[in-house]
């Protein structure tokens, strides 16, 4: 387990440092050393000799930035302080007074401040607790309007630690220092617009007190390159064969979508899958097998709309023949009987787009209750709602966590910070992605390279939602090279599909 995947709240920060402070680190050495960091990153990316305006709050975040004045002024900086509070922390009354014995100039209010050319920004950390109002809440509109490039101490001020929530109004910062380890609240997708570019400084927190705070293993935590290797099913066993490297079914398309099936094919083939079956509608049958000359493709009847109206599979073939069946891209609403049959089965499922709209329909919770094996549902934010209209999304962490709870599946809520749950609590978010990707048909391509990979480690120890992270970072690392190369424009879902095996080659 590294920092760098380790996710806290508010609470767990608190208790945290607690027992740092406890064990007989002075808080101002410590406030010290993180600033002191600060200041290292900000000279490396501010030139030396420019205007520097320090935006100093009430507490500890307002020490921090003080101590970051104090040294860029002493490194030959042009710096400013707005301090607007009648009353300071101790230690961070102590700071100011310091800075304001070295000369630099300071403010109350903000039309007396000169200009400058970049803004730090300490006004609220860990400690903000209600909605800012009034002149502080003017004066950060002001800030953001004035177009600076903003530099944030451990989050935007004004967002909730934990779910990301603006508190009334937001610093816009262009980049943002999270101290020690990353806060729940900067992986949330409501605090995108503020964070610019996160970066973690690592002050150096002992691994012991993570761990007796967090657990040995903690439930919330970012997917990194490390987890995606620990769960990727490479290298393949020198001695294996088509059927032991999974058998993916996938039920997908119709008449009206038949592109979707063509893009599940082609995720699914990207994940390298032993053996892949696509059942689709017998009118678009020809049209797979042009696309995907590997695949069995399996023509079922269809309904007078072109949704496929049962499934028809070959000889002595059983759903029971599959590793995994992943189902719902392009089915339309017309295939209910199709989703409650394979609801019923005893094969590991991931149901999708049309398949989740078809499941809320019937009912989510006690239609998933009486399933046995895995379940994986993967919607988007419009989806989720229509399946758990109970469950209040604003903390996309909370709503994942109660939905794989109350159905026993594993919930991948899919956004620009995709989180995955699975029944225990067990929380991976997905810190790193483009919006190249929010394009018709890649939730598709989703669907058949995380059908893909499940099946390849279906029988294996690896952790359900292991897998389910993985799929979610290759899909996304293929969006980001893709968009390198093409544009955030030019990532159509079929593009995205061609560079899907780039980024296994970038690291293998
Ligand atoms: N643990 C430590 O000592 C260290 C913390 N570091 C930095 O400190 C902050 C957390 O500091 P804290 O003092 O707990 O909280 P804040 O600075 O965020 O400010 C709390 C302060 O603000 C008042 N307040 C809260 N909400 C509002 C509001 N809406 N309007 C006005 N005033 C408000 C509240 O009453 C308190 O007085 C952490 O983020 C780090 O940046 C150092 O990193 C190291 C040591
Ligand atoms: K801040």
């Amino acid at each position: 387990m590294t920092k760098e995947q380790i996710v806290v709240t508010s609470a767990q920060m608190c208790d945290i440092e607690g027992r740092i402070f406890a064990a007989g680190m002075p808080v101002a050495a410590l406030m010290e050393k993180v600033a002191g960091l600060i200041s290292d990153r900000l000279q490396v990316i501010i030139p030396k000799g420019r205007c520097v305006g320090i935006l100093v709050g009430p507490g500890h975040n307002g020490g921090d930035a003080l101590v970051v004045a104090r040294e860029l002024h002493f490194r030959g900086y042009q710096v400013w302080i707005y301090q607007p509070f009648s009353k300071l922390k101790e230690l961070t009354n102590q700071h100011f007074q310091y800075a304001q014995s070295l000369g630099i100039p300071c403010f109350q209010e903000t039309d007396k401040l000169p200009s400058c050319d970049f803004l730090v920004d300490g006004l609220f950390g860990l400690g903000l607790e209600r909605e800012i109002t009034d002149s502080i809440a003017y004066a950060i509109n002001y800030f953001n309007e004035s177009n600076k490039q903003v530099f944030s101490i451990d989050l935007p001020s004004g967002l909730h630690t934990d779910t990301g929530a603006v508190l009334g109004t937001a610093i816009r910062a262009t980049q943002t220092f999270c101290l020690g380890l990353w806060k729940q609240g900067l992986l949330q997708e409501q605090a995108l617009e503020y964070i610019g570019k996160p970066e973690l400084i690592d002050f150096d927190i002992p691994l012991a007190d993570i761990h007796t705070v967090l657990g040995e293993v903690p439930k919330i935590k970012r997917i990194t390159q490390t987890t995606v290797i620990a769960s990727l099913p490479l290298p393949r066993s020198p001695i294996t064969h088509k059927y032991k490297s999974g058998h993916l079914l996938l039920i997908c398309g119709s008449r009206r979508y038949a592109g979707s099936a063509i893009l599940s094919g082609l995720g699914a083939r990207a994940s390298g899958v032993g053996m892949l079956s696509i059942a689709v509608p017998e009118s678009v049958k020809t049209l797979l097998v042009s696309h995907l000359p590997e695949a069995l493709i399996i023509g079922c009847p269809e309904t007078e709309t072109g949704a496929i109206s049962h499934l028809q599979l070959p000889g002595k073939t059983h759903l029971s023949s599959f590793s995994v069946i992943a189902c719902g891209p392009g089915l339309t609403q017309d295939s209910t009987p199709i989703v409650q049959q394979v609801i019923e089965s005893q094969v590991p499922l991931i149901l999708d787009a049309d398949a989740l709209n078809i499941l809320a329909q019937i009912g989510t919770i006690s239609t998933l209750q009486k399933r046995q094996t895995t379940t994986v549902l993967s919607p988007h934010t419009g989806e989720f709602h229509r399946l758990f209209p109970d469950i209040s999304y604003t903390d996309r962490v909370k709503a994942v966590q109660t939905a794989a709870a109350q159905t026993g599946a594993v919930v991948l809520l899919k956004g620009a910070r995709t989180a995955i749950s699975n029944p225990q609590g067990v929380v991976w978010i997905n810190s790193e992605s483009t919006p190249a990707l929010a394009r018709g048909g890649s939730g598709d391509v989703l669907t058949g390279l995380m059908g893909g990979l499940l099946a390849q480690t279906a029988n294996k120890q690896t952790p359900i939602e292991d897998v389910v992270a993985t799929a979610t970072w290759w899909h996304s690392q293929a969006g980001i090279l893709a968009a390198e190369e093409r544009t955030e424009l030019g990532v159509d879902a079929f593009s995205l599909t061609q560079y899907l095996m780039k980024v296994l080659q970038a690291f293998t």
